[in-house]
């Protein structure tokens, strides 16, 4: 039994993070999707609480043939005790996966094995790409898996990021 974790934001989760996630289930038997930043919603930089994108991965990741645990991970400011925080709300797991150099060293200096991949069209598979479209009536829909698309339009997220960003930029960001 090999179990994977993979952290990220996923502010919104898209395909650039859902083509990553079908290659970790070629390599272990159950994967941890860590919400990253779970504590953070309502901002143009992290617009979705922790819930709407247990959501979004749930559904997104419903017909891949692995089994897989959302985990909210809250941000400490303390990166040296990171990953025992990580490990303390997580499942265990033998294998990190992250494109995140931060990340990637935090682990390792954990003596944790970490696997890293391709980028996948990251000239607009990034999530800065994805929710400054989703802001200006933008494609957005082409780049995030069916699910996310659906759960973004139930809680009204276009209405969300549009307010929110008007908010942040003159000044009085929730
Ligand atoms: N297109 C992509 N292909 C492969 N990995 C990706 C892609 N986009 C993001 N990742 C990786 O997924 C993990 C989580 O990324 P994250 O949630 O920050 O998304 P992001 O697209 O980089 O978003 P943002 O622009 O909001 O920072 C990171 O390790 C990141 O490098
Ligand atoms: N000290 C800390 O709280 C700490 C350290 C490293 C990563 N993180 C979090 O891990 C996540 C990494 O995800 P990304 O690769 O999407 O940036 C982010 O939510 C980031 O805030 C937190």
């Amino acid at each position: 039994m090999l179990r994977g974790c993979y952290i990220g934001r996923f502010q919104p989760y898209h395909d650039g993070h859902h083509r990553m996630v079908e290659e970790i289930a070629e390599e272990v038997d159950e994967l941890v999707l860590g919400i990253g930043s779970a504590d953070q919603s309502h901002t143009t930089h992290d617009p979705f609480t922790a819930g709407e994108r247990i959501m979004m991965i749930t559904k997104a990741v419903a017909d891949l043939d692995i089994i897989t645990y959302a985990v909210p991970l809250e941000d400490l400011n303390r990166n040296a005790v990171w990953v025992s925080h990580v490990e303390s709300m997580s499942p265990k797991f033998d294998i990190a996966y992250s494109n995140n150099p931060l990340v990637i060293r935090l682990f390792e200096e954990a003596g944790k094995e970490v696997r890293s991949s391709p980028m996948f069209r990251r000239d607009e598979l990034e999530g800065s790409e994805v929710r400054e479209r989703i802001r200006t009536d933008g494609d957005w829909r082409g780049l995030v898996p069916d699910a996310v698309e659906e759960v973004v339009d139930e809680i009204d997220g276009v209405g969300r990021l549009r307010q929110v960003s008007q908010s942040d930029s003159n000044g009085t960001g929730l």
